[in-house]
């Protein structure tokens, strides 16, 4: 049983990257976020709001172990701060775990999140100038957590396709 697990910033493609390698794959894929989600009843910007995010990340924790658990190949989109948090870097680690930072400049995850941010409740009131310098100094206090991946793959300037296909031959 194998898991691909996709990490890395907010914005860096997570979420897409994980639907489109499972077309191409026949893998299934989860959202972690989703996941959460579904399991809280609440959207991700309500957990925050009602219960913070000391309560957003104990579930996120309890919910990506879940995941691990599960006897199914599948193909795991984490949310951007899951490494980050309850000791979730080692579980990059396992045997039984394929896990790929999604790794993007600080210009790149700032045009795709601009436009993005409203269902992310850490930079969803923040203006543009309050996002560019928050995005660069959270990317590099989380660095250390995303170097934890077995595996890195540079996704400026290249398609979801053309990402997708560096992560096929990666895994070949
Ligand atoms: N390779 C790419 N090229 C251009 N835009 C992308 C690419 N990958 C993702 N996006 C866009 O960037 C935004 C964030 O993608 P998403 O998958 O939600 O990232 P994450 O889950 O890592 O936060 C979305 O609007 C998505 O359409
Ligand atoms: O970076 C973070 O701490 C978060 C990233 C989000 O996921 P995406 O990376 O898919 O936006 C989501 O888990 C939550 O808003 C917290
Ligand atoms: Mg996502």
């Amino acid at each position: 049983m194998k898991k691909i697990v996709l990490l890395g910033y907010m914005g860096c493609g997570k979420s897409t990257i994980a639907q489109n390698l499972s077309k191409i794959t026949n893998i299934p894929f989860l959202d972690l976020d989703k996941c959460i989600e579904k399991k809280a009843n609440l959207s991700i910007n309500e957990i925050f709001e009602q219960h913070g995010e000391i309560y957003f990340r104990k579930l996120e924790h309890e919910i990506f172990v879940e995941l691990l658990q599960s006897s199914e190949n599948s193909i795991i989109g984490l949310g951007g701060g899951t490494p980050c948090y309850a000791n979730n870097h080692e579980l990059l680690k396992r045997e039984d775990v394929s896990s790929i930072y999604l790794k993007a400049s600080i210009e790149t995850l700032y045009n795709r999140l601009i436009h993005n941010k409203s269902k992310r409740p850490l930079i969803a009131n923040m203006n543009e100038e309050e996002m560019r310098e928050f995005i660069a100094k959270h990317l590099f206090d989380r660095s250390f957590y995303y170097n934890q991946a077995k595996h890195k793959v540079s996704v400026d300037n290249k398609s979801v396709e053309e990402t997708v296909q560096d992560i096929v031959a990666l895994l070949a």
